[in-house]
């Protein structure tokens, strides 16, 4: 068996967003190519990118998160030269890979911007770049993702931190007020058959734990499936007013943990929706920053990288679950979806 090569790179692999309104169609076209969302819930989506210029803010939140890693790696000596790569927008991977390629990149770390294990945040990742690896042909580099880091000391305390920082807004502690901390609501399909709601249930108590949160609750948002589909809930607007009618909330702090920066889902469902629902019922409410450039989530992903390149020994994690795997097992984050894509890769491994 001949010998890997050292890793070479590292690579930001992520979403991608519309930069501007013409963007927005083809954009939505892409996320939702072989998933089961009926079109008028894509065209309301798009009426949201819309409101704001159709501009989503996600590109630029990643290219701030490249700027301040590059800072991070420098100080601590990583000597990885940092790409981007987007599932569904430029920079789109293959193009990404055929750069790496033609700089005489072979073995590339990888940090997926989702904290928690599912088909779209782990296994649709590896599927994207196995495509991409096999559109680049022979000497594109091979790609390899660092552990999920939904329980790391470093995502924990920039979670609490910025708790804190909301909760001081509304003139309360995270102890004087109702938590909600809030991602994206999947399909029971796709739930199944991932560690999605046990990871986000573990970070949500340490966090709490950690800022002194004692009345708090994982909620869902921005569900896209038909109304048969079951997905995960309950939707963040439904446990508000439930929460309401059954005992007058006096302060809300909403934390969107499951989006690692405040994407256009975080401006809207909460920034716009939850806000003037808690304005009509007289709730204070503060919305929490999600991780993005927070110094210690930086820090996070810089320690994940360290640990892959023999740097540093620890593998730090708090809670019951312990550090996440660094290779995906076989079946790891399969989606069998009810009905069948209408197209979609082959399930692959990509570790
Ligand atoms: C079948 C499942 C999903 C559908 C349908 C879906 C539609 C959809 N999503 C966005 C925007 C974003 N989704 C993001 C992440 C994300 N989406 C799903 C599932 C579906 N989305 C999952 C499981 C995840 C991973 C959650 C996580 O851990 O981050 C993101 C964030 C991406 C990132 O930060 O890198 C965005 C943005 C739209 C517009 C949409 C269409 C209606
Ligand atoms: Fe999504
Ligand atoms: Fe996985």
């Amino acid at each position: 068996m001949s010998e890997l090569p050292p890793y070479d790179s590292f690579l930001l692999v992520s979403f991608g967003g519309p930069e501007g309104q013409d963007d927005v169609m083809p954009f939505l076209e892409n996320v939702l190519r072989g998933k089961n969302v009926p079109r008028e819930r894509m065209l309301e989506v798009a009426e949201h990118y819309k409101h704001f210029g159709g501009v989503s803010p996600i590109n630029q939140q990643n290219r701030q998160l490249i700027a301040a890693l590059q800072k991070r790696f420098d100080a601590n000596g990583i000597d990885l030269p940092i790409y981007w790569g987007n599932r569904n927008w430029d920079p789109y991977f293959a193009n990404t890979l055929r750069q790496m390629k033609s700089d005489g990149k072979k073995r590339s770390l990888a940090f997926f911007t989702s904290m928690f294990s599912s088909y779209s945040g782990c296994r649709q990742y590896r599927e994207n770049i196995i495509q991409a690896r096999e559109e680049v042909g022979e000497g594109a580099p091979l790609v390899e993702k660092v552990r999920m880091g939904f329980n790391h000391p470093g995502f924990i305390s920039a979670m609490a931190d910025n708790v804190s920082k909301a909760a001081q807004t509304i003139g309360a502690s995270p102890a004087e007020t109702k938590v909600l901390f809030t991602a994206h609501s999947i399909p029971m399909g796709m739930a199944d058959n991932c560690d999605y709601e046990k990871q986000l249930q573990e970070s949500c108590r340490l966090v709490a734990d950690a800022s002194g949160a004692t009345d708090w609750e994982l909620v869902y948002q921005s569900r896209s499936g038909p109304p048969s589909q079951p997905w995960l809930e309950p939707d963040v607007l439904d446990a508000i007013a439930e929460m309401d009618d059954a005992k007058k909330l006096g302060s809300l702090v909403i934390l969107p943990i499951g989006f690692v920066s405040d994407h256009m889902e975080v401006l809207f469902d909460l920034d716009e929706e939850a806000a003037q629902l808690c304005q009509e019922r007289g709730i204070k409410m503060a919305r929490a920053s999600s991780a993005g450039t927070h110094p210690d989530f930086v820090e996070m992903i810089c320690g994940l990288v360290r640990e892959r390149l023999g740097i540093s020994s620890e593998k730090p994690a708090l809670g019951d679950l312990g550090a996440w795997h660094d290779v995906c097992p076989q079946d790891c984050c399969l989606y069998t979806p009810r009905r069948p894509p209408m197209t979609g890769g082959r399930p692959v491994q990509a570790n």
